[in-house]
């Protein structure tokens, strides 16, 4: 897909994508609960040509922020600039910078995917020559569903559908918001490859997610947010470099009933006789000193393997949260 180049742009690039400064949201009270303070004074900043994730348990504000870049909420305070356009000062320009995929998949059944492309193009004000309601359809591999009823398409082709939705102005900005919840394995290797291609192709990408595993293998940039706060905002490779935790997990040549007293001092686990799990922190102990300390015990090795953190150790180092076998994550 081409390069967004047609959408109003400052007359030199912006460094940042989406700038954020001391954002704050209080929603209203409603009924008998009181103001809610969603966004507490969020700083951040999302360089451009990014694929920057946008982590935090339910309930963080990671909606609210959404929904205030689309300029379907209302800020309370601070400000929020896309494309160097202040969302209550520019809000065309901020609009028109960004397209957001959201959650739903709400789409008019008799529409056919063309139709609905045009449509939305219409609603942004693409003149009609301008439009590249084929090129989309295209780059969304739905070329030869364009002119067949949305209500037969496939829930994958649906989500692709409005990712073309959400591209037809050009925006230099995608935001998608949790692109691959209730999606399968397959679909969901799908939509990354397309996701990655458009990022390569020079759009900015801001997605949302509850799969950490979607977070470390998309994005370049992750941050997590937590009670309307930024807690992290780091490149991955920092970001996973932050918990100094690693495991070596030793499969040994005969049975032990309990860890040598060599390696006190290091957390060690037998799960079974002839398996041990020693954590380490690379950063002061050295995967040798252990494997010296069984040699000196006796203890013959027969195999070594090596476990490194991940972002779920380290978003739950951050939130406190909790986190299912799915790889999803809940609220602390
Ligand atoms: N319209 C509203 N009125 C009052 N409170 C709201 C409203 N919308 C959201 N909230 C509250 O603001 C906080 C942040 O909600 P938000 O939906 O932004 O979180 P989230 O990170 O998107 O969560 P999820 O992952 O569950 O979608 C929550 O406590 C939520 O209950």
């Amino acid at each position: 897909m081409a390069a967004p180049t047609d959408t109003p742009t400052p007359v030199s690039l912006p460094a940042n994508a989406v700038e954020l400064r001391g954002l704050t949201k209080i929603y209203q009270p409603t009924g008998k609960a009181g103001p809610k303070h969603a966004l507490k004074g969020i700083d951040l900043a999302i360089p451009r040509g990014s694929l920057f994730g946008l982590l935090g348990p339910n309930g963080a504000g990671k909606s609210t922020m959404i929904n205030i870049l689309a300029g379907l909420v209302n800020k309370t305070g601070g400000t929020a600039t896309i494309w160097g356009h202040e969302v209550s000062e520019h809000p065309r320009r901020a609009r028109a910078s960004i397209g957001v995929v959201p959650q739903e998949l709400n789409m008019d059944p008799f529409f056919t995917p063309r139709e609905m492309l045009e449509l939305q193009a219409g609603l942004y004000g693409v003149p009609k020559k301008e439009r590249r309601t084929d090129e989309l359809l295209e780059a969304v591999g739905l070329a030869d569903k364009a002119d067949a009823h949305a209500r037969s398409l496939s829930g994958g082709m649906k989500r692709r559908l409005m990712v073309a939705k959400a591209m037809v102005h050009t925006p230099p900005v995608l935001i998608l918001d949790e692109p691959t919840a209730g999606v399968d394995v397959e679909l969901r290797r799908q939509l990354w490859e397309y996701v990655r291609t458009l990022n390569k192709s020079g759009t900015t990408v801001l997605l949302t997610t509850h799969y950490l595993q979607e977070a470390e293998e998309l994005c370049d940039t992750i941050a997590i947010i937590n009670h309307g706060q930024v807690v992290a905002c780091e490149p991955k490779t920092t970001l996973l470099r932050r918990v100094d935790n690693k495991a070596l997990c030793l499969t040994l040549e005969r049975d032990l009933t309990a860890p040598p007293p060599s390696l006190e001092g290091y957390t060690v686990e037998l799960p079974e006789p002839r398996r041990l799990v020693v954590r380490y922190q690379p950063s002061r102990q050295r995967a040798g000193a252990i494997l010296s300390a069984l040699a000196a015990s006796g203890i013959g090795i027969v195999d070594v393997t090596t476990e490194e953190s991940d972002l779920e150790d380290i978003f739950l180092q951050l939130t406190g949260g909790a986190h299912s076998d799915t790889g999803v994550i809940h609220a602390a």
